[in-house]
């Protein structure tokens, strides 16, 4: 998407280049950003969403677990001059209670979590933040469907577009479309 990355030894990066746009691109349409948002990049790597996405909306903060890749997400953005996005260690459940206590409001939230979903108490925090705009990208659809269990219904899932990021062989992965049910 017209940017360059680093990427330490132990930071998490999608294999397939290609396809990694078309994924991306796929996210960004799920929620339809504008210059006035904050986004969200949840469980963000090396930041390869979030900024490839920066340039969209007002400003971008993200959270890792792992330290080499926020370092590598702060550089990133550094090495592509970036300036409306910022990266924090921590897990998405510890990171995301500290930015409200902040005063944070979001507008839009991407999740990329690894291959065992969201975890329980994310889920309830975004179920009380209810961020319009929400798309979940998932590697393993039996986390993503037992994790769409709780966000439904306060959340309906509007579409979700499966990508073959590994051809030929059984793995997929999907990016869903969740919209706010208002009352
Ligand atoms: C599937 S990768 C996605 C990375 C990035 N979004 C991308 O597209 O390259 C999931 C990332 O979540 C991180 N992670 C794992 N558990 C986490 C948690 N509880 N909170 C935040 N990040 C976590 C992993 O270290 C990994 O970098």
């Amino acid at each position: 998407m017209g940017l360059d990355f680093h990427l330490s030894a132990r930071s998490f990066l999608q294999l397939n280049p290609e396809q990694t746009e078309t994924l991306y691109e796929e996210a960004a349409k799920a929620i339809d950003l504008t210059p006035d948002d904050t986004l969200i990049d949840a469980y963000a790597g090396i930041g390869t969403i979030g900024l490839s996405l920066a340039s969209r909306v007002k400003r971008v903060l993200g959270m890792e677990t792992i330290p080499e890749a926020v370092a590598d997400a702060n550089q990133n953005a550094t090495l592509n001059g970036i300036t409306n996005a910022r990266y924090e260690i921590g897990t998405a459940e510890e990171v995301m209670p500290r930015w409200r206590q902040e005063g944070l409001n979001f507008d839009a939230i991407i999740v990329d979590p690894p291959r065992t979903g969201l975890d329980r108490a994310f889920i309830d925090q975004i179920l009380q933040e209810k961020p319009h705009k929400f798309a979940y990208i998932s590697c393993n659809m039996a986390t993503l469907a037992r994790n769409l269990t709780h966000l439904v219904p306060t959340y309906r899932v509007e579409y979700i577009q499966p990508i073959d990021m590994i051809p030929q062989t059984p793995r997929c992965e999907a990016v869903v479309k969740l919209v706010l049910n208002e009352r």
